[in-house]
């Protein structure tokens, strides 16, 4: 297994990684980009955050949902409890929120695959409200692969077994030069 699988992948170590003593530090995007240029399958069990700062898995965004995924037999899964910075309407979180759940679970799929990919759809069924302090089980899979796109599905559980929400998405194919597009922000 190379260090690129599963809890051999490390980005949130990326930000420190020098490329040679002789150059500059690579900055935070170079860095991520060159963990991220050749994944494989990961295998089972805790997976890395997409990178520290993701607002769905990082943990260094304080905005941001910090899902805690594993890689499980059929794909992937999290248990997730939303917060007051998720709510909508009162006590229930706010729907696009849930969709960012689903849309980032989707995104530790990739790491089953062995392919770096991008949402280009995302369908979010709103079954039941999803409650602020309680605990979901979220789980995803991929459904078909179909040249470059992966068609994945997850839903979202209550404790007792209750549906409270389904998604599907269409994720594309791309190479890792898809991200080097970040390089454009202007953000300090
Ligand atoms: C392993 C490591 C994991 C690391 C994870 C990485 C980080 C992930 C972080 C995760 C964070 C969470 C996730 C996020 O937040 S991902 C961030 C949100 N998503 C984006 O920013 C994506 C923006 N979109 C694009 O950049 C382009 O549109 C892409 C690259 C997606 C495609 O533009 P491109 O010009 O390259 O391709 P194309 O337009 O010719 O289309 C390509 C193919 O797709 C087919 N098609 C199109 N639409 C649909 C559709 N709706 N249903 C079914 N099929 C569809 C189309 O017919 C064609 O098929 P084919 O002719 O090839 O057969």
């Amino acid at each position: 297994m190379s260090d690129a699988q599963g809890q051999g992948r490390q980005p949130e170590a990326v930000k420190t990684v020098d490329d040679d003593t002789d150059r500059q530090p690579m900055s935070t995007l170079d860095a991520w980009v060159r963990s991220m240029a050749h994944p494989e399958p990961a295998s089972l069990g805790r997976l890395p955050a997409h990178s520290p700062t993701c607002a769905g898995c990082g943990s260094e965004n304080p905005a941001g949902l910090a899902l805690v995924v594993d890689a499980t037999e059929d794909g992937v899964r999290a248990v997730h409890r939303f917060d007051r910075r998720q709510e909508g309407a009162p006590g229930i979180a706010h729907g696009g929120l849930v969709a960012a759940a689903f849309d980032d679970l989707f995104g530790f799929l990739l790491y089953r695959v062995g392919e770096l990919a991008v949402t280009r759809s995302l369908t979010v069924e709103y079954l039941r409200p999803v409650l602020l302090g309680t605990d979901y089980e979220f789980t995803a899979k991929v459904r078909t692969r179909e040249g470059r796109r992966l068609h994945v599905d997850a839903s979202a559980v209550e404790t007792d077994g209750r549906r409270v929400a389904t998604a599907d998405a269409t994720f594309i194919i791309v190479d890792v030069d898809h991200f080097e597009q970040g390089r454009a922000t202007t953000l300090p």
